[in-house]
């Protein structure tokens, strides 16, 4: 990056799993600086009494959510807080010049109407939502290179959709077929205390939970129309994993061309993902496995074709906190700064 001058970056919700993440990243990353850590019960307590282990590295207090403040100070904020308060905050943000990543839900609907229909409040702002872009850069690259605000996509629709995008752009499936099936390890429920959470309950146990009405699933369907050019509508099943991070994604849908051969879909999808440096298409006869993900910006992607149901399979492995989460919000924050997409993001897992 040369002498480059450093970005100053805020994150508002500093604390939590997401905001812990970010530090991470954006603390080794070459084009930025932290100048602003914000939380709400943790304001106050210096940021390593919360997570002692990067003391040696990270000298910064959380400090109380104070917008003009953060947009004095700022350049970039990530706002990395429960669904329902980003809206209210991005508005004075947006306003001071500062570009804005939302991490929560609030921003990743083009329709207000959609978001208040399944997350409640009562919101006037379509005409910010109008103007924000889904952070989803393997689909909206150019657009988010041009944004101001991104609405980050969730944990299982990133998955989701990677591994539908080439089906639906191609018209290869038909739409209302599709099924997802997906995993996810616990940190997908954010840091806060949940008894559904606890040691005691989520070990050696696998269950589903929001069936037929996860929050996600609107989110999955509006990008699926969008790449499908028509409404499509999909059935998704969520279920919590007795492990800490990682989602996989098992999406069955029934092709359009029974005689659709693997090697054919594989060339399709590498054809699709050729400018994606953080997917990853498997060859042949390998199928992901979410530790390979664990700790990198990275999602892969391995199918099948049964030439008996006529269906393909995918299968899409990320981490949750990463590509599902705060990877993906640096990847778009690089995008926005028109860096290198890669910049500042860990390829290699730390499992064997
Ligand atoms: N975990 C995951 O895998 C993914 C999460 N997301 C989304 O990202 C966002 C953050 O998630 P995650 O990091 O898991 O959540 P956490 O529960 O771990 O952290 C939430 C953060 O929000 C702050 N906060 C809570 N209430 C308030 C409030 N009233 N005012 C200001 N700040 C508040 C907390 O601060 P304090 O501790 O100081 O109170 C904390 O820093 C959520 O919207 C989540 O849905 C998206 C994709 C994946
Ligand atoms: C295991 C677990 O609880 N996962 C969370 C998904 C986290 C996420 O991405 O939620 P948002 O859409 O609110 O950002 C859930 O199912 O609600």
């Amino acid at each position: 990056m040369g002498n480059m001058g450093r970005v100053p970056v805020g994150i508002v919700g500093a604390s939590g799993y997401g905001g812990v993440q970010l530090v991470r990243l954006l603390k080794e990353h070459p084009g930025v600086e932290i100048v602003y850590l914000g939380g709400e019960s943790s304001a106050g307590k210096p940021f390593s009494d919360l997570y002692p282990h990067l003391s040696p590295f990270v000298d910064l207090k959380i400090e109380a959510i104070d917008l003009e403040e953060i947009a004095a100070r700022c350049q970039v904020v990530f706002l990395s807080l429960p669904n329902g308060l980003a809206y209210q905050m991005a508005p004075t943000l947006l306003a001071r010049g500062c570009k804005v990543l939302d991490l929560s839900a609030d921003y990743r609907f083009f329709d207000v109407n959609t978001y208040t229909s399944w997350y409640g409040g009562d919101r006037q702002d379509q005409e910010i939502v109008s103007k924000t872009v889904y952070g989803l850069p393997e689909l909206y690259r150019d657009r988010i290179a041009q944004a101001q605000l991104i609405g980050c996509p969730g944990c299982y629709p990133t998955a989701s959709l990677l591994a539908l995008a080439p089906l639906l752009k191609q018209g290869l499936i038909l739409p209302e077929t599709a099924i997802i099936d997906a995993k996810s390890g616990t940190s997908g429920g954010g840091r806060q205390a949940k008894v559904n959470m606890l040691l005691a309950e989520a070990d050696s146990s696998l269950g589903a939970y929001g069936v037929a009405r996860h929050r996600h699933t609107p989110e999955i369907e509006q990008i699926c129309s969008d790449l499908a050019g028509s409404e499509v509508t999909v059935q998704f099943t969520p279920h919590l994993i007795p492990m800490v991070r990682g989602i996989l994604a098992t999406v069955y849908a029934t092709m359009r061309d029974p005689g659709l051969q693997h090697k054919d879909l594989i060339t399709i999808y590498n054809a699709f993902y050729r400018n994606a440096p953080w997917v990853k298409v498997l060859s042949s006869g390998t199928y992901p496995q979410t530790k390979w993900a664990c700790g990198t910006n990275l999602c892969y992607i391995g199918l099948e074709v049964d030439s008996r149901t006529g269906r393909v399979i995918v299968l899409s492995a990320i981490d949750n906190l990463m590509k599902g989460q705060a990877g993906q919000a640096v990847q778009c924050l690089n995008l926005m700064m028109g860096w290198e997409e890669t910049l500042g993001l860990p390829q290699l897992s730390f499992y064997p």
